[in-house]
């Protein structure tokens, strides 16, 4: 380490429940990593859980946004540490990550607290606590917008219309409608709210010492951006803003985005220079949402896609295809103009599949918990199909009202014949071992119908199929999980495992900085990034993907499950 010479790099990951740090050399090495533990390191503090607080009443919750002023302290100081004996001089840029949606309101005296940031005069919480117009900013997990919700949906026709301007329908966490909520109940924090910035960007204000624009690709998780005509929509800022009158304001509050992810938006604030002892030559490239992040941590191509299994479950995929759909979203993608991120963001992941775990017999003291749920697994067949006659399970299995599609809590169990046809609700159930691999299989077929548009044939003569799949989150360490992501997935080239797992978003913003700031005229971060880009140290093969004959047969039921899916949803409308 202490051979190190050449210039570094450093990403931030600002999440619900931790900040974290991460500095790569130009050959995308880790050199250093740190981290905040918000609810560990200020818990009691704040009164915060998990890093929020949560009204129940309401639906709302939020976080404090001095919480996140003293973590970026916290956390520098340590990096400082864990840096050593390198100095911080050697960063020569800095990019990271915002968890999505959430905002900060500053007041009238931002702009000038921010450039007159000194080490001098005290912490960043005490410098620019009277920087914020709202103490706190609404986080992801809020659903007090049920009434926003509705508006935005109906504005431009239905849903399904909003959903190709903005490339999502309307979500309760999405900034458009989270500012829509605040103007309604919080009057004076919308009127006080000089300029309002997204959490990304936010942080990239409190390192350049200025409010630094909206990015071009967390613009996006608002329901404001049009994204075929990469413009503000006059319409929905008007409804957002309460009438045609407030839209001018709201797009000042905002300000304009910057289109380009790369270059440098300016020199790191003076303040770090004597605390950390940074370069007065770092640069503070442009940060983005934590999901487009996790597509930068390696190099990405289109017909490759990233399944995170944390709780919750996400499945990420680089496409030049702008197909939205109301019921999941496309961004525009972090860096390359032209290309986009395509997301399903589902609430029912790790925290389900643990229910179905806790239903099997504990296994002996020291072991994972898992070994149960990954025996059952393999012990049955794919849709626990045995001989010919059988017929195929599917099921769902949502503990928390799903959003793909909005399902409300339950458990259900169907059968259909192999060839998905006579779907019929399976009342009498099945055995319990059974329900292990229906929900890994349940998780996996909702990915691959709703993806199914976007992918083509990888190579002469096999399906359409993703090419790889990389898996990153707490559930990449299963290997009987990933084996049944892979046989009904596919996945040409096999299946992934990240070895950075927790570190995706932070290590994607520090190959952000590393490409913001050494790119050739016209180099795409894929082509740099893919040329310095090594397998070994980074990925470990944990499955073969696509198998012959499983594939197709999965194939065949996709149609049951969607019509399942349709028969539930329709009940509720009733
Ligand atoms: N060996 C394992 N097998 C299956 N799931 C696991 C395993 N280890 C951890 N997990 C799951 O990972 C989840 C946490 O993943 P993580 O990526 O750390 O989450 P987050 O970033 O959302 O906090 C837990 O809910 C747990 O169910
Ligand atoms: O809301 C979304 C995506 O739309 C979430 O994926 C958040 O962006 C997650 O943030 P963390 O869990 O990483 O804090």
């Amino acid at each position: 380490m202490g051979e190190e010479k050449g210039p570094l790099y450093l990403g931030f990951d600002l999440s619900t429940q931790q900040l974290k740090a991460i500095v790569v050399n130009s050959n995308l090495k880790s050199i250093a990593e740190a981290k905040v533990d918000f609810d560990q390191d200020f818990g009691p503090q704040y009164g915060i859980q998990k890093g929020v607080h949560v009204r129940e009443s309401t639906g709302e919750v939020f976080a404090p946004v001095a919480l996140w002023l003293e973590s970026l302290d916290l956390v520098l100081e340590r990096l400082s540490k864990a840096m050593h004996p390198l100095p911080m001089s050697s960063i020569r840029g800095v990019s990271g990550s915002g968890q999505q949606h959430g905002a900060v309101f500053w007041n009238a005296s931002a702009e000038e607290l921010l450039g007159g940031l000194d080490a001098g005069k005290g912490s960043l919480v005490e410098q620019l606590r009277g920087a914020l117009a709202h103490e706190f900013a609404p986080n992801w997990q809020d659903h007090s917008t049920q009434e926003e919700l509705v508006a935005f949906d109906a504005e431009l026709g239905d849903r399904e219309k909003l959903a190709e301007v903005t490339g999502s329908g309307a979500h309760h966490r999405f900034t458009g409608l989270q500012i829509m909520r605040i103007r309604r109940v919080l009057p004076q924090v919308y009127a006080n709210a000089k300029r309002i910035s997204l959490v990304s960007s936010w942080l990239a204000s409190v390192l350049v010492g200025s409010i630094a624009p909206l990015d071009v690709s967390d613009v996006c998780g608002m329901n404001l951006w049009d994204i075929p005509n990469q413009s503000w929509s006059e319409q929905l800022l008007a409804l957002s803003a309460g009438g045609p009158d407030g839209a001018a304001d709201l797009r000042r509050k905002l300000g304009e985005p910057r289109m380009d992810g790369g270059g440098s938006m300016g020199r790191i604030s003076a303040y770090y220079l004597s605390k950390y002892g940074f370069s007065p030559e770092c640069q503070i490239t442009p940060f983005t949402g934590d999901n487009p992040a996790t597509i930068l941590a390696l190099p990405l191509r289109p017909l490759d896609a990233i399944v995170s299994l944390g709780t919750s479950t996400t499945f990420l995929m680089n496409t030049p295809a702008y197909k939205p759909d109301g019921s999941y979203h496309f961004f525009n993608h972090p860096t390359t103009p032209g290309n986009y991120m395509f997301m399903l963001c589902y609430k029912n992941g790790g925290l389900a599949r643990e229910k179905v775990r806790d239903t099997l017999p504990k296994p002996q003291d020291g072991a994972t918990g898992w070994e149960n749920f990954n025996k059952a697994i393999l012990d049955t067949k794919p849709l626990g199909v045995d001989g010919e006659g059988d017929r195929a399970r599917i099921g769902l299995y949502f503990y928390l009202r799903e959003t793909v599609p909005n399902i409300r809590a339950g458990t259900w169990r169907f059968t259909c014949k192999q060839d998905g046809s006579d779907l019929q609700e399976a009342r009498e159930g099945w055995p319990k071992e059974a329900d292990a691999r229906a929900i890994v299989e349940s998780q996996a077929l909702s990915m691959r119908l709703r993806s199914q548009k976007l992918v083509h044939s990888p190579r002469d003569g096999l399906p359409a199929q993703p090419r790889r799949i990389y898996v990153v989150g707490g559930g990449s360490l299963n290997p009987a999980i990933t084996r049944v992501l892979g046989e009904v997935l596919g996945g040409a080239d096999g299946v992934y495992k990240l070895d950075v797992g927790g570190n995706a978003c932070a290590l994607g913003g520090a190959y952000k900085a590393l490409w913001a700031l050494e790119r050739k005229d016209g180099e795409t971060f894929d082509d740099l990034i893919g040329s310095r880009w090594t397998e070994e140290g980074s990925i470990e093969k944990v499955d073969v993907g696509y198998r012959e004959g499983t594939y197709e047969r999965y194939g065949k039921v996709l149609g049951a499950f969607e019509e399942m899916e349709r028969r539930l949803l329709a009940e509720e409308e009733h």
